[in-house]
């Protein structure tokens, strides 16, 4: 398989298969969602049916109690969850994704220091999850976690990861920072925008072909946690994820665009076109 280049829908046909007819939810993965904080509780919605509809056979969202009764009716399909987690329920997940709207409180740090610790499957780190590493320098707990994390910075998380204070974020040089980024932490990194790049800390460097300018709209990041969280539910690897979440991402995106516009799409559109998406590729 090509180390870098384009992530084009041939590569991620040979990765997103049909289900066999006697999988269970079970088979599906189980994905813990580790979002949302009071006036954000949007983004626990986003990412929980970004992962719904990426396939996930089952979705915890650990919250704030005050949050429930948003939650539920945001997401009836996932099950809430306290946000004091017991190392159980940590270690009983597939996957975790943790950040989307998590907000800057004391706890969100301890929980991720928690689960670079325990954790040795795939974490998907997103938003205030990032600024937590950034902001108690948590970079060298990245670097030596037995989890397998996939970072999903916007250039902004990515600046502040990486100190780049007071530069103007559109002169950053994506593909440079992109591979920075997951040398100095190990973690796979996904450096969001348009044209959406991966790169990993061995050198391999993809660049997303799918995506459009409806997407620059709040919570269309949260979605992607929960896709890549999904697909990892789903055993694909943690390189695979990444690659073939964003493509699938971009695609539910431009379905969206192609129906209701690139203005006034949402990042609600846009999570429940994803199941479109792979319908598309999968055929049924
Ligand atoms: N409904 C909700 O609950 C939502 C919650 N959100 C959460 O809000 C928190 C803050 O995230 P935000 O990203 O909004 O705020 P940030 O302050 O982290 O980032 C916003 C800034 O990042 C820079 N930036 C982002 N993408 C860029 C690009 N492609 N090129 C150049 N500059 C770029 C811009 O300066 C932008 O103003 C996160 O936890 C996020 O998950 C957001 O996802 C929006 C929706
Ligand atoms: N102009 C654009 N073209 C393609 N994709 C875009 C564009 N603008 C934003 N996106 C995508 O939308 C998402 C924005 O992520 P993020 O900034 O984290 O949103 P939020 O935090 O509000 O959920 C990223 O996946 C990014 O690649
Ligand atoms: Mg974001």
């Amino acid at each position: 398989m090509e180390k870098t280049g384009l992530i084009n829908l041939e590569y991620v046909n040979t990765v997103i298969k049909e289900r066999p007819r006697d999988i269970h939810k079970g088979d599906c993965g189980k994905v813990l969602v580790i979002a949302g904080s009071v006036g954000m509780a949007g983004a626990a919605v986003l990412c929980a049916r970004g992962a719904l509809r990426s396939g996930a056979g089952l979705v915890r969202i650990s919250a704030p109690g005050e949050l429930y009764p948003i939650l539920q009716v945001g997401v009836p399909e996932a099950t809430c969850v306290p946000r004091e987690l017991s190392l159980p329920d940590l270690m009983a997940c597939d996957a975790i994704a943790v950040g989307p709207g998590l907000g800057d409180d004391g706890q969100s740090a301890k929980l991720i220091r928690t689960i670079l610790k325990k954790y040795e499957k795939t974490v998907v780190l997103d938003a205030d999850g990032i600024n937590a590493v950034s902001r108690e320098g948590l970079l060298d707990e990245l670097r030596e976690t037995g989890a397998k994390v996939i970072m999903t910075p916007h250039p902004g998380e990515a600046a502040r990861l990486l100190n780049y204070c007071g530069i103007d974020i559109s002169e950053l040089d994506r593909p440079a920072t992109a591979q920075t980024l997951a040398e100095k932490t190990g973690a796979i990194c996904v450096l969001k925008g348009s044209g959406t790049l991966v790169a990993t800390e061995d050198g391999e460097s993809y660049t997303n072909t799918t995506g459009n300018p409806g997407m620059a709209t709040g919570g269309s990041g949260d979605v992607l946690t929960g896709i890549i969280a999904a697909l990892a539910g789903q055993k694909l690897s943690p390189v695979d994820c990444a690659k073939a979440g964003v493509f699938i991402h971009g695609m539910a995106g431009d379905l969206c665009a192609k129906s209701l516009g690139e203005t006034g799409m949402t990042s609600l559109d846009l999570a429940n076109m994803v199941a479109l998406a792979f319908k598309q590729i999968v055929g049924k």
